[in-house]
C-alpha cells in the first residue's frame, strides 16, 4: 500500500498585491487576531478598525510598493513558495507538501484541504517562527486546531512549536554572516520582532513572568523556556558564538513597535542612536525571527533603519539575508520533519507490537 505523509509549513501572511485595498484586508485580518492585539474584542475593533487600520494601511501599502517584485510579487510569499519547492524535492515522493500564511493567502484551510483529501496518514505542522510567540505560533497553531476539530477522521497530526536552537538554521545564519565578511563591522546587531511586554506574562502560565527577574536576556531556563525574549536572547548568543563574536561585539535589540505601551526592548531605534554616540560606523544587521526576507527586513532594516544610522552619524547599515534558500535551512526542515516521523513511527510499531501480544 503506498502512503503519503503529510507536511504543513506555515508563514504569517502578506497582502495580495501592495494596492492599499489590499493592504487593508490583510491588515484587517491580522490585527483583528486576538493573539496580535491581545486587549478586549469591542476595545480591539475600535482600536483596529477605527483607528490602525485606516491610519496605517496607505503608509503600509507605500512600503509593500517599495519591496514588491514586477515578476514575483511579495518577497515573503515568493521565497516561502521557493522553499516549499526546495523541501518537495528533497522529501520525494512519499510526502506531500503544503504551504500557507496565517493571512490571506493561501489559506491554510485550503491546505489543510488538500491534504485530507490526499488521506495522508500523518500531518506535520511547522510554524516558521523560531522563536515561540503566542502571537506568531500560537495564532498558528490555534488556527489549525479550529480548522481540523470537525474532521470525523484524524491523521496523526504533530506541530513544531519552537526551533530557536536548531543547530542547522544557526549554522545558516552564521553562514550568511561570514559571506558577509563579519569582521569588517564595528558591531553586530540581532534585531527581531518585537512584542508588547504583556504578550510575554503568561508564558510561564502564571500570569506573572518577568524577563528581568527569570534571567531571560542570560540564560534559558525551565522557568523562561516558553519566553519570545528569552528564545531571541539564546538564538542571538548562539549565532554569536559560532562567529566567534564575543558580546561586546554584538547587542541583542526589538523592532517594530506599534502603540504606545510598552515593547520588548531594547528598541532596535534606541539602539542605534547608543552605537553611534560610541562612535560605531559600520552595522551589520541578522534578523533571526525570519526565516525569509520580508517587510521587516527589506524595508524597515535596509531602508528607515540605514537612514537613520546616517543621520545619527554612522556610515552604513548591512542586512545579512535571512534563511530564504540556503541548502542548510531546507536541510534543517526536512530534518525536522524525518526526525518528527522517526518518533511518529516508533509510537505507532510500539502500539502494533503490544495490540499483537
Ligand atoms: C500588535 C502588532 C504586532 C505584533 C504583536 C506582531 C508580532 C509578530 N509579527 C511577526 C512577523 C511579521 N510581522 C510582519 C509585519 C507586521 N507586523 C505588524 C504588527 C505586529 N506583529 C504589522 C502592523 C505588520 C505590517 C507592516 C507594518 O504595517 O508595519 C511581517 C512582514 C510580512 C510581509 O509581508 O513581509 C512578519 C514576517 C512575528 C514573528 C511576530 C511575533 C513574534
Ligand atoms: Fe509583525
Ligand atoms: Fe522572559
Amino acid at each position: 500500500m503506498k502512503t503519503k505523509k503529510g507536511v504543513l509549513l506555515i508563514n504569517l501572511g502578506t497582502p495580495d498585491s501592495p494596492k492599499v485595498a489590499d493592504v487593508r484586508k490583510y491588515l484587517d485580518e491580522f490585527l483583528m487576531d486576538g493573539r496580535v492585539i491581545d486587549i478586549g474584542a469591542f476595545q480591539r475593533n475600535l482600536l483596529v478598525r477605527g483607528i490602525i487600520v485606516p491610519f496605517r494601511s496607505p503608509k503600509t501599502a507605500k512600503l509593500y510598493q517599495a519591496i514588491w517584485d514586477q515578476k514575483t510579487g511579495s518577497p515573503l510569499l515568493h521565497i516561502s513558495e521557493v522553499q516549499v519547492a526546495l523541501l518537495r524535492k528533497e522529501l520525494g515522493e512519499s510526502y506531500q507538501v503544503e504551504l500557507a500564511m496565517r493571512y490571506q493567502k493561501p489559506s491554510i484551510e485550503e491546505a489543510l484541504q488538500r491534504l485530507k483529501r490526499a488521506m495522508v496518514d500523518s500531518i506535520q505542522v511547522i510554524p516558521l517562527f523560531p522563536q515561540y510567540a503566542s502571537a506568531s505560533t500560537g495564532s498558528v497553531i490555534e488556527k489549525v486546531m479550529k480548522l481540523v476539530a470537525g474532521w470525523h477522521t484524524f491523521p496523526r497530526i504533530s506541530i513544531v512549536n519552537q526551533f530557536y536552537d536548531n543547530e542547522l538554521m544557526i549554522e545558516t545564519f552564521a553562514d550568511n554572516a561570514r559571506k558577509k565578511q563579519v569582521e569588517n563591522y564595528d558591531h553586530v546587531l540581532f534585531s527581531f520582532h518585537g512584542l508588547p511586554v504583556r504578550q510575554l506574562k503568561d508564558v510561564d502560565n502564571t500570569g506573572t513572568h518577568n524577563c528581568d527577574t527569570a534571567f531571560c536576556r542570560t540564560q534559558i531556563t525551565a522557568e523562561n523556556k516558553f519566553c519570545y525574549s528569552a528564545q531571541c536572547h539564546e538564538t542571538a548568543r548562539l549565532i554569536a558564538a559560532k562567529l566567534g563574536l564575543n558580546t561586546a561585539k554584538y547587542t541583542v535589540c526589538f523592532q517594530s513597535r506599534l502603540g504606545k505601551d510598552p515593547w520588548v526592548q531594547p528598541y532596535t531605534s534606541d539602539t542605534l542612536i547608543e552605537l553611534a554616540g560610541k562612535g560605531v560606523k559600520r552595522l551589520l544587521v541578522l534578523c533571526p525571527a525570519f526565516v525569509a526576507d520580508c517587510l521587516e527586513t527589506l524595508y524597515e532594516v535596509t531602508e528607515e533603519y540605514g537612514q537613520e544610522f546616517k543621520k545619527l552619524g554612522g556610515e552604513h547599515v548591512e542586512l545579512v539575508p535571512s534563511l530564504n534558500d540556503h541548502p542548510k535551512w531546507i536541510e534543517a526542515l526536512k530534518q525536522m520533519v524525518i526526525a518528527e516521523e522517526e518518533v511518529g513511527a516508533a509510537l505507532t510499531k510500539r502500539y502494533t507490537k503490544k495490540a499483537e501480544v
